[in-house]
């Protein structure tokens, strides 16, 4: 599946937080999105995935105008959303968020397909999401993207704030995410190294406007470092 977001404008209130910005993720690629802090990646995605309106622009699924879609229909149309805050229902067991997430008559495979990608939350089926780490939560939110077969997932920092070793696990499940080629990935990073190694597209974005697009390794190191002071790669 292939999804655009088209000269699109949004912002809060008075704030104007993206500025006509175009992007492109064609189906079954990677997408980095990089940016300085406050650039307006979040924001992107948040528009990307229904929850905030766009002033204008447009956003299409496979050449299909969907702006001003909900985002549960964005949802039914292949999107997935997974942020930072870790997308998961705290009160429900690992098994019963699994089951949540699957697509009908599918539950039992879901719950393989998680397991298989995260034997760790294999291991806590019967666990109360809300009890888990902040790691392991992680992994049942992006495992829902898995599970559900999303065409196009937006991933939005969600390696934030966890330890090294569980930030290996997340990259190694993305890179197993979009091996059979129908999933695409749009990905807000802080580890800007790793978001590269896997990109098979780069943005840049800063103050709301798309500043670069282009492979990774047309990307001008100085230009990186210099708006990315002080992050970590
Ligand atoms: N709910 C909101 N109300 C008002 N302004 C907001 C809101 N959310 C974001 N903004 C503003 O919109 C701009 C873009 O924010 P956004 O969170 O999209 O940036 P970002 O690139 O994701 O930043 P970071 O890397 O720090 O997460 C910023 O100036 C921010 O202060």
């Amino acid at each position: 599946m292939r999804f655009e977001l088209r000269s699109v404008t949004a912002g809060y209130g008075e704030t104007v937080a993206l500025r006509e910005a175009s992007l492109v993720v064609p189906s079954g690629l990677v997408v980095a999105l990089l940016g300085p802090n406050g650039a307006g990646k979040t924001t992107l995605l948040r528009v990307a995935s229904g929850l905030l309106a766009p002033r204008s622009g447009q956003l299409l699924v496979d050449d299909r105008d969907v702006t001003g879609f909900s985002s549960a229909e964005l949802t039914q149309a292949g999107l997935c959303h997974v942020t930072e805050g870790r997308s998961v229902f705290p009160s429900l067991t690992v098994r019963e968020n699994l089951r949540m997430f699957a697509r009908p008559g599918e539950e039992r495979e879901a719950l393989d397909r998680a397991v298989d990608a995260f034997p760790r939350l294999g291991e806590r089926l019967s666990q109360i999401a809300g009890t888990m780490s902040g790691g392991e939560q992680q992994m049942l939110a992006l495992a829902r993207a898995y599970v559900s077969r999303a065409s196009v997932v937006l991933l939005d920092e969600v390696s934030m704030g966890l330890a090294p070793i569980v930030v290996d696990e997340i990259f190694a499940f993305l890179d197993r995410l979009v091996a059979d080629g129908s999933t695409s990935l749009l990905l807000v990073e802080q580890y800007v190294t790793k978001a590269l190694a896997i990109a098979d597209h780069v943005y840049m974005l800063d103050r709301g406007r798309i500043v670069f697009c282009g492979e990774p390794d047309e990307l001008d190191a100085d230009a990186l470092a210099s708006s990315y002071l002080g992050a970590s790669a």
